[in-house]
């Protein structure tokens, strides 16, 4: 295999090949050790979008949730889910139905909307015109902020969705959708995702549904693989070790190379990584 591609696939920590159960019990485990280790936590907050990958960690952060309280009559930990719409969201039917396969704790919403239009109208109040796709991040953001808020109040962490297709591809909001306490699905792919949320009995329309953030007003429900230039199909071949095509390589490869400082901390004058 090309050495790049094999560093990656370990960095990223993917398995060609998984065992679907063997894959549930690790996040759940996973989840339920952290609450073990620090027992002032209440449980879990994760935004749900209808999309597939918060549909997959929020049914994992509920079945970690259930375990957790078993034998307690306390009923200590919760799953705090939260619609968090800007304005009226097009596919929030789906939201309803992962949050009738997932049913949380307990589900609140918060509408972004007048938040993230207060924090545009302030940047233009200085003079600055953001564009539509850096409203867009201001949108991840402004729904970071809120999970972050929401945790705080009743104890919790923030769960984030982040995969190894998006970490490969840097596809996300710094500090936005990749703003998050713990990432239980880290080291899968899309596909590996898809197949697990199967196992769990997932409704087919959630995990066959197409991949997208939804951050632009200009173009609604974006397909991630449009705004991407690459297939999560090449991508998920790519993390499994498999051969692409030389356009997918060199497009999933730049994404990489471009998105590293967002697999860091805040860079300081003694990291190299970037030289
Ligand atoms: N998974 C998803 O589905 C999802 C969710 C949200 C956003 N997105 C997509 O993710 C992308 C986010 O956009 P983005 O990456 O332009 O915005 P971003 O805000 O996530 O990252 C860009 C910012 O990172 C910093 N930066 C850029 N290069 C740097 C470098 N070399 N060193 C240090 N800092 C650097 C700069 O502050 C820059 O403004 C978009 O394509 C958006 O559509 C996808
Ligand atoms: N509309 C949304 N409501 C709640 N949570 C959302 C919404 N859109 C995104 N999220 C959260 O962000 C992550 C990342 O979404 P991507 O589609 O990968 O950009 C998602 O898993 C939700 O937790
Ligand atoms: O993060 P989600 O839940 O919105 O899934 P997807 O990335 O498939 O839109
Ligand atoms: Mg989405």
């Amino acid at each position: 295999m090309d050495p790049l591609q094999q560093k990656i696939i370990e960095e990223l920590k993917v398995s060609p090949k998984i065992d679907v159960n063997e894959e549930i019990r690790k996040s759940i485990d996973f989840m339920k050790a952290y609450m073990n280790k620090y027992g002032f936590f209440n449980g879990f907050v994760l935004g749900i979008s209808g999309g597939q990958d918060s549909t997959l960690v929020g049914k994992l952060a509920q079945m970690a949730v259930d375990e957790l309280n078993q034998k307690r009559d306390d009923q200590k930990y919760q799953f705090i889910a939260l619609k968090l719409p800007y304005g009226t969201q097009a596919d929030m039917q789906d939201v309803e139905d992962a949050l009738d396969f997932i049913k949380p704790s307990q589900v609140y919403e918060v509408n972004i909307q007048s938040a993230v239009n207060a924090s545009v109208r302030a940047i233009q109040e200085a003079g600055i015109t953001i564009s539509d796709f850096t409203k867009g991040n201001e949108k991840a953001r402004e729904r970071m902020k809120a999970q972050y808020s929401v945790a705080a109040h009743f104890n919790a962490v923030v769960l984030g969705t982040d995969h190894a297709a998006e970490a490969l591809t840097g596809f996300y909001t710094k500090y936005g959708d990749g703003g998050s306490d713990l990432v239980p699905i880290f080291r899968l792919n899309k596909r590996q995702g898809r197949k697990i949320l199967k196992e769990l009995g997932c409704p087919e329309h959630l995990y066959l549904k197409i991949p997208t953030a939804d951050l632009e007003d200009d173009r609604p429900l974006l397909p991630d693989e449009v705004a991407l230039g690459v297939s999560y199909e090449e991508i998920d071949d790519y993390l499994e070790g498999k051969k692409v095509s030389a356009t997918a390589k060199n497009t999933i490869e730049a994404l990489y190379r471009k998105s590293a400082h967002k697999r860091h901390l805040p860079i300081n004058i003694f990291d190299d990584f970037w030289k």
